[in-house]
């Protein structure tokens, strides 16, 4: 059944602390950032998404990712062992949270590491970054959760940056978008559209032709108004310095049943 629910996670006061791995630490601003995170919170109501907050992690600085820790597909939820330990203690108030909810709760056990950033769905077919966080004994046992329930769980290498969804998102007709520097290999996705911002790159499909894209990429925005889509864009400057971007605030929820 079509739900709109989206879980996200309230900055945790060490924010500053979060890990950096392809970027120059920049000071981030906590207090701006939980501006930024209520401004995102807000903007995914407006477009009709009931928000759910995840119990704070206030010890964890990553926290605030929350995309990292769960991969929903249908109402199956994948809770993650990422791959940055210092990221683990982050899944237990997410597990919570998706049983609350009455999905059907599956894990990723050691020696398997996944963040949730390397997820790509797109209708049934399920990429999966082998990257950094991500290993293939999780893109294994992937495949054994969700491939019996219909999807085609799909490995494209990524070694460019964080994480996939860092490369590349899709656009409601399926279509990936992605800077190409960042992108190792374009040619695996059956349509690509190039863009001309790293930000660009990502984008949350907020329902019809709305895209929440992140204030960096007027440029990007612009193309994408060009053919045809609404981009809504939101300054989450304070994350961006932590490798985080527009996807990994949220985690939507689109086939819950009751
Ligand atoms: N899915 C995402 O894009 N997550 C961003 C995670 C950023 C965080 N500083 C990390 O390195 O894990």
């Amino acid at each position: 059944m079509p739900s709109k629910k989206a879980l996200i996670r309230r900055p945790s006061p060490r924010l500053a602390e979060g890990l950096v791995t392809h970027i120059e630490r920049e000071k981030v601003d906590v207090d701006r950032a939980l501006e930024q995170w209520e401004a995102y919170a807000r903007t995914l109501r407006e477009h009709g998404w009931e928000t759910i907050e995840v119990e704070p992690a206030d010890d964890c600085p990553d926290s605030v990712f929350v995309e990292d820790t769960v991969v929903m597909y249908k109402n199956v939820a994948l809770i993650t062992r990422p791959g940055a330990e210092s990221r683990r203690e982050e899944t237990a108030g997410v597990e919570e949270a998706v049983a609350r909810l009455g999905c059907s709760v599956n894990w990723i056990w050691e020696p398997g590491t996944l963040d949730g950033g390397d997820v790509l769905k797109i209708d049934d077919t399920i990429y999966v970054g082998r990257g950094g966080r991500t290993n293939a004994a999780a893109v294994r046992q992937m495949r054994a959760v969700f491939e019996p329930l219909g999807a085609r769980v799909v490995p494209v290498p990524v070694t460019k940056v964080l994480h996939l969804k860092s490369a590349v998102t899709a656009l409601p007709d399926g279509t990936v978008i992605g800077h190409v520097p960042l992108v190792d290999k374009p040619s695996l996705f059956p349509r690509f559209l190039p863009v001309p911002e790293e930000p660009g790159a990502h984008v949350v499909l907020l329902g019809g032709d709305r895209l929440l894209m992140s204030a960096a990429a007027p440029k990007t925005a612009d193309l994408l108004a060009d053919l045809g889509h609404e981009p809504v864009l939101v300054d989450i400057g304070e994350f961006e310095k932590l490798e985080g971007c527009v996807t990994c605030l949220s985690v939507r929820l689109r086939e819950l049943y009751g």
